[in-house]
């Protein structure tokens, strides 16, 4: 069954609060929150105060989800406000190597994140170092959009990849996913699914979570 990250990016801005509570009683098993910065995406969203506000009402783990440029100058005071697990893209830093260093530093699970355009060539070398990668399945920035077929091929290279060199890391996939594509991932190799506008744009959110797992059960 696959794990899921409902994205917050689809929840109430207004009142984040009962969309963080109802989704960790509907059993989600981490809370996904994309940090946008307007330079490496086309859109603004949260920042750390944001990570330290929700820390103290969930238990949930927080899994940021950085989009935005050098994150190396950020990871450590995201991992201060409260996140458990931050992810960075490859095609942010000129130091990936180094910045995936500092938030293991931090004390926080350290992943590597890649665009549909990047190939998995990009990030090979720090497999060894990470807990978790993102393959990113539409391009980063919005939350909405159609999930991108062609990621499929990646997921399943990238599960080979895992398997062959005994890796222990958990491999996520992020954007468009709903009760048919969720199925498509889990299937390729995928262990953790991120979810925003088909649990949150729902009148019943914890039925798309149940959704979710009962597809990959
Ligand atoms: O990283 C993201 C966008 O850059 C979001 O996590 C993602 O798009 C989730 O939204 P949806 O499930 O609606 O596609
Ligand atoms: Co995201």
């Amino acid at each position: 069954m696959i794990k899921v990250a409902p994205s917050i990016l689809s929840a109430n801005f207004a009142n984040l609060q009962p969309d963080v509570e109802l989704v960790e009683r509907a059993g989600a098993d981490a809370l996904h929150i994309d940090v946008m910065d307007g330079q490496f995406v086309p859109n603004l969203s949260f920042g750390m105060s944001t990570v330290a506000a929700i820390r103290p009402i969930t238990s949930l783990t927080l899994d940021c989800h950085l989009m935005i440029v050098e994150p190396e100058r950020f990871v450590t005071q995201f991992a201060q406000a409260g996140a458990d697990l931050i992810g960075v893209h490859v095609e942010s830093t000129r130091h990936i190597y180094h910045v995936l260093q500092l938030i293991k530093q931090a004390g926080a699970k350290a992943e590597v994140v890649v665009n549909p355009g990047t190939p998995l060539s990009m990030i090979e070398e720090v497999l060894p170092l990470v807990d978790q990668v993102l393959i990113m399945t539409v391009n980063p920035g919005f939350g909405g959009q159609h999930f991108l077929t062609p990621m499929v091929d990646k997921i399943r290279a990238l599960a080979q990849l895992k398997q062959q060199h005994g890796y222990q890391f958990e491999i996520e996939v992020d954007g468009g996913i709903n009760d048919q594509t969720v199925k498509t991932v889990y299937d390729a190799g995928a262990t953790v699914a991120v979810a925003g506008s088909y649990v949150y744009g729902s009148d019943d959110p914890s039925q798309r979570i149940q959704d979710l797992k009962v597809a990959t059960n």
